[in-house]
Order: structure tokens, then sequence, then C-alpha cells
């Protein structure tokens, strides 16, 4: 089904987000489902009249009093804000967004950061605020291992792009994959063992019960000494803590952090202050207007026909 045949549509869409701009959904929606009414949350309306919600962090109890409501979209990538939530309506499904610009904007944050270690970049940085002229011989791209941890949608494209630079790219998943060109474990018993080799380690991983804190002290002291460490992910897999004291102990070479423990990272935190990290405020992807409504518009399409959605989340398996 395509949203250009436009059946009529029940209903109005709500939305919700702190970082995403509503007008562009707004416009973007209408673009495909020209009969669709979308509400701001802070807008007047009727909750039984909301069959559809488009959100990204909405407070809690945001779904009361909204009975018929029959969809829900998270605007992101990561689910994990959405399926431990308490105050669900049961049995409405929840969708994400899959989309191949995301996977690709996402993509070129990691192989930024990666590039960045593979050139030792952060080096030359430091050379010349002191004014140095330090010639460093480049390593060759086949010399550094990148170990992808996650290879969903935005890990696999992003492994795959490393690779196409020359880097010798490792993958990590919980459930086996099989990635041309990329060299794929799967399972806990060989998480160590891909530590053991990253020259630079790119967390990728969805944040769910069995992923928090994965990245504990000891798994973090597997890596090599003056490895990098790259976090697209959920800051929650990763001991922030140890992060902080392998960071400042040379044992870490460097990390490229976009997400946190705790978001915004507070004033004060040590890694503000560390010349070997390199700090975006949760960034690295964005969900697309123009690129991701299409998709939205046919699952709206698709529920208000009484079929299933699309992209559906697995709330129990937490992705
Ligand atoms: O963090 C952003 C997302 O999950 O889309």
């Amino acid at each position: 089904m395509h949203a250009s045949s436009r059946p009529a549509v029940s209903g109005a869409m709500i939305f919700y987000s702190d970082f995403d701009d509503y007008t562009a959904w707004r416009d973007a929606m209408q673009a495909c489902l020209p009969d669709l009414r979308v509400v701001h949350a802070n807008d007047a309306h009727d909750p039984a009249d909301i069959h559809y919600a488009l959100i990204w962090k909405a407070p809690s109890g945001f779904f009361n009093r909204m009975k018929n409501l029959r969809l829900i979209v998270n605007l992101g990538a990561g689910v994990d804000s959405i399926v431990g939530r308490e105050d669900l309506p049961a049995e409405v499904p929840i969708t994400r967004i899959t989309d191949p610009n995301m996977a690709r904007m996402m993509a070129g944050y990691v192989l930024f950061a990666a590039l960045r270690y593979a050139r030792d970049i952060p080096y030359f940085e430091a050379a010349q605020r002191r004014g140095e002229w330090a010639y460093r011989h480049p390593r060759s791209p086949e010399a550094v291992r990148v170990a992808v941890l996650g290879l969903g949608e935005l890990g696999a494209y992003a492994a795959r792009e490393l690779s196409r630079q020359g880097l010798n790219v490792l993958g990590w998943s919980r459930s086996p994959r099989n990635i041309e060109g990329i060299e794929c474990h799967a399972g806990m018993a060989s998480l160590d063992t891909v530590l053991s080799c990253a020259d630079i380690l790119v967390v990728m991983l969805p944040l769910t019960p069995q992923t928090r804190g994965l990245l504990n002290r000891e798994r973090l002291q597997r890596l090599p000494r003056g490895a990098a460490l790259i976090n697209v992910a959920r800051g929650a897999l990763v001991d922030q803590a140890a992060l902080t004291d392998l960071l400042r102990s040379g044992h870490l070479g460097g990390a490229t952090l976009d997400v946190f423990e705790r978001e915004p990272l507070p004033p004060g935190d040590p890694l503000w202050a560390m010349e070997n990290v390199l700090i975006t405020p949760h960034l690295a992807s964005v969900a697309i207007p123009a690129s991701a409504a299409g998709q939205i518009a046919d699952n709206v399409l698709r529920v208000s026909q009484g079929l299933p959605p699309v992209n559906r989340v697995d709330a129990a398996r937490g992705y």
C-alpha cells in the first residue's frame, strides 16, 4: 500500500518532542496525507480524537484518556525510552523509524569519529595547540581494527561504510549476522575476544535490560591500551565512571561521546574538561521529516484499515 492512494484517515495525530520541529513534521505528514489532522500536545485537543501519536520522550501519563489510540510512532531509532513505560496503552502497536537517510547520517558521524582516530588527528590537534610540527607516519587503514557492537540497521550500515574505507572491521551482535567484508561475531562468549582486539570500539547497541551496563569496568579494561571508544547509542550501555577513570589513566586513548548516562551531561562532569574526549549533544543521527514521513503515513493508513503496521517494535525484546 502506498500513501498516495490516500484513503480517508480517521482521527488526529498528536505530536510531542522537545527536540524535533513540530511544523516540519506536521507539514511532512500532511504532504503525504493531506486529510490527516496533526496537533501539538500543547495545543487544545480532545484526547478521544487522537488515533496516532508521533512522539519522542513524551512525559509520563501522556497517553491518559487517549481511548482511541491505534498507533504510537517513536520519533527515532532507539526505543528504550518508550518500551519500559508503565503508562502505555495495552495492545497499541509501537513502531519506530527505520530510514536509510538516518542510517547514513549516523554512519557519517561514526566514519568521522573513527577516521579521526585512525588518522591520529587528536595527536595532531594537540601538537598544533603546542605549535609543534609533529610528524607521525600514518597507519594503513587495514592495520586499524574497528569493532562495531550492534549490527542492527544503523550498526550494519556504519560497519559497511567503515569497511569501505579499508579499515579492518569486526562486528559483534547478540544473534549471528552475516555482513560481507565484516568479521562477524555473536553472543556473550565472544565479546571479550572482540574487545581485546579493538583499536577503536564503536557502540551501536540498543539499550535493553540485557545490554544496560554491558561495557562495565572489567570489559572496558579488555580493550587494548590506547584504544578509542565511540558511543553513539545510549550512555547507560557504558559504565561512565569507569570510562572516565580509564581515560584519565591513559588505558583508553580517547572517546567520542554523543550519549551519556545523564543528558544533558551535567556541568562540572570531569568528561567536559578531558582533552582526549570529544563531546556532542546526542545528535549523531536524528529523524528526518521529509524522508521518514512516508513510512509513518503508510503505517497510519495500514492501521486505519485494520492492518498491522510495519517496523513494529517487539516490546518484550526491547527493540
Ligand atoms: O537517539 C536517537 C534515536 O534513537 O533515534
